[in-house]
């Protein structure tokens, strides 16, 4: 919280005394800090919690019982469990906020999906250069028409052809097209869908239209051309593999780490991806997912325990038929796995992910029992010095080698799982910072 909202250069000069603990020093900025930042920090569970309160719906739209403790803790990200107390009410601003406003609110409300949809269409237009100036607004003078002229019928075209490609962004996530059921039929379908790989082009000469509007809050991506040569690294090895899968020649399971410290574009390589994906019409096929609620949330993916139905506390169960049934429906279609925040991820889970997927496997068509994660591609990003796996010891850490002494034996296998990840590509130029003095603090 304090990197986040305390301004510093040095963080371990600015951020707090050598004599203070991180939470002393927390505190006493807490106790300095403006309205508006008490309120930044007061909200910022907000997000999960909304988040929670759906899930919990539609747990109880699809019949499961909410009030089964041990299951409903299954379906909660590690960062989703301190709520805070339920109120009926709260108080913002001096101002009541009732169940009953909210909801009126919500009523006179566009609906998400139709603003997103909306925003898309406008930024669309915009890279296709319809509206005449940069900040131009898009008038209608009732009464008066305008002819269109041969250029315009294009660019509507285009524009019409990008709104198409974008709808399948937006909607092609979560199940294959009826049509699509099996392996060779899928190829079918494809290969009316696939655009060559894009050239590659100058930095800076990008074309049109060199981002698709994101869903709000997640990270865009961008169009393959203009991504660094590393991250287009990434990005082709990726894509090959997946043209391979669709085109039935089975190749070996991707296992790949793209590794980058934060700012090197791993989010937009991400996206991007996801982005290659919908344009071939399987999105359905990946599963995106990070440690966190907040780093999935930046994905648009969900946290691990919910997307594989793990346990946050292990309790050595069994595990039921019921969560069987569901991960197995919820895995049936997934082929591509990418997991954000990789560091944060502790041998043992590790372990317990593969276990989970590959029982999420099982049965269906795409299963390959020889393999880990039930032949499940698999794609790490993250920086191994970024965030350290929370609140276990440093053997858990994945690039702790396996030792006798402390390893358990899930966190023994975990380690192996992770050295089956041979296809590095290491993402090296810094994108978000500019500025030489924060790129290299040593120097004066
Ligand atoms: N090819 C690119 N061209 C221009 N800007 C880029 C490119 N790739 C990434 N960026 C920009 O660099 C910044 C960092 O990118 P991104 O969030 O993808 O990095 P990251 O490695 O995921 O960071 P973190 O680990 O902190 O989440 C963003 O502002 C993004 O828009």
């Amino acid at each position: 919280m304090l990197l986040l909202l305390k301004p510093w250069r040095d963080p371990l000069k600015d951020l707090k005394h050598q004599s203070q603990t991180w939470i002393d020093a927390f505190e006493a900025f807490m106790l300095d800090s403006s309205d508006k930042v008490r309120r930044i920090v007061d909200n910022i569970e907000y997000p999960h919690e909304c988040r929670l309160a759906a899930d919990l719906a539609r747990e109880s739209e699809s019949n499961i019982p909410v009030d089964d403790v041990v299951e409903a803790g299954v379906m909660l990200g590690v960062d989703e469990l301190s709520l805070g107390e339920d109120t009926d009410t709260r108080n913002v601003g001096g101002e009541t906020i009732t169940e009953e406003s909210i909801t009126a609110i919500y009523e006179n409300l566009t609906p998400r999906s139709e603003l997103n949809h909306a925003r898309q269409a406008i930024e669309i237009a915009k890279g296709l250069r319809i509206f005449k100036g940069q900040n131009a607004e898009w008038t209608v003078h009732p009464g008066s028409t305008a002819n269109a002229l041969g250029g315009d019928i294009v660019k509507l075209s285009a524009w019409k052809e990008q709104m198409k490609k974008d709808v399948l962004t937006q909607t092609a996530d979560e199940d294959p097209p009826a049509s699509v059921s099996t392996a060779s039929n899928t190829s079918a379908v494809i290969t009316q869908l696939i655009v060559e790989p894009p050239q590659k082009t100058p930095v800076g000469v990008g074309p049109a239209v060199v981002a698709t509007a994101p869903v709000v809050g997640v990270i865009a991506g961008l169009h393959p051309s203009i991504l660094r040569d590393e991250q287009y690294r990434a990005f082709d090895i990726i894509r090959w593999h997946l043209d391979e899968t669709l085109a039935d020649r089975n190749p070996p399971p991707l296992r790949m780490v793209l590794y980058g410290e934060g700012g090197t574009g791993k989010s937009k390589v991400i996206q991007t991806v996801t982005e290659a994906f919908a344009q071939r019409g399987v999105r359905y096929m990946l599963a995106k997912t990070a440690y966190t609620g907040v780093a999935a949330s930046l994905i648009d993916g969900k946290t691990i325990n919910t997307l594989m139905s793990i346990p946050v506390k292990a309790n050595g169960a069994a595990m039921s038929d019921r969560v069987k049934t569901r991960i197995q429906a919820a895995w049936k279609h997934k082929r591509y796995l990418i997991v954000d925040e990789f560091s944060m991820i502790p041998k043992s889970l590790l372990q317990a992910m593969e276990k989970h997927v590959s029982i999420g496997k099982a049965g269906s068509s795409s299963y390959r029992e020889e393999y880990t994660f039930g032949g499940v591609n698999v794609i790490l990003c993250g920086d191994l010095h970024q965030f350290p796996p929370v609140a276990k010891g440093k053997f858990e850490c994945l690039f702790t080698r396996q030792d006798p002494a402390t390893d358990t034996e899930n966190s023994a296998l975990g380690r192996r799982i992770y050295e089956e990840l041979t296809t590095v590509v290491v993402l090296r130029e810094q994108m978000r910072v500019t500025d030489p003095i924060w790129r290299d603090p040593g120097a004066d």
